[in-house]
């Protein structure tokens, strides 16, 4: 599943899979990490198995393409 774009506000989100909470919390404090590096930070949402990752810019209140640099750059820290 890539990455769906929802409303209220406008922004990425995507869903990723892990075995179990401790590999979703580490990929989260991964991306957490990405976040503080780039001054741009998401909503991550942590349950058991999963991480969903929701980027937008709160200043435009959407989506701009640091939103889509930042979805890329989460894409490339998921080691399923
Ligand atoms: C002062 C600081 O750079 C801003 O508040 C940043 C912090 N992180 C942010 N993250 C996101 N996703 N959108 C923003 O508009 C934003 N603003």
């Amino acid at each position: 599943m890539d990455w769906q774009v929802l409303e209220n506000p406008e922004r990425l989100y995507k869903e990723f899979r892990f075995r179990d909470f401790r590999e979703a919390l580490a990929f989260a404090d991964r991306v957490g990490a990405l976040a503080e590096e780039k001054g741009h930070h998401p909503r991550l949402t942590v349950e058991w198995g999963r991480v969903t990752v929701e980027w937008w810019t709160h200043t435009k209140g959407g989506v701009t393409e640091r939103d889509r640099e930042m979805a890329r750059l989460t894409d490339g820290l998921y080691v399923p």
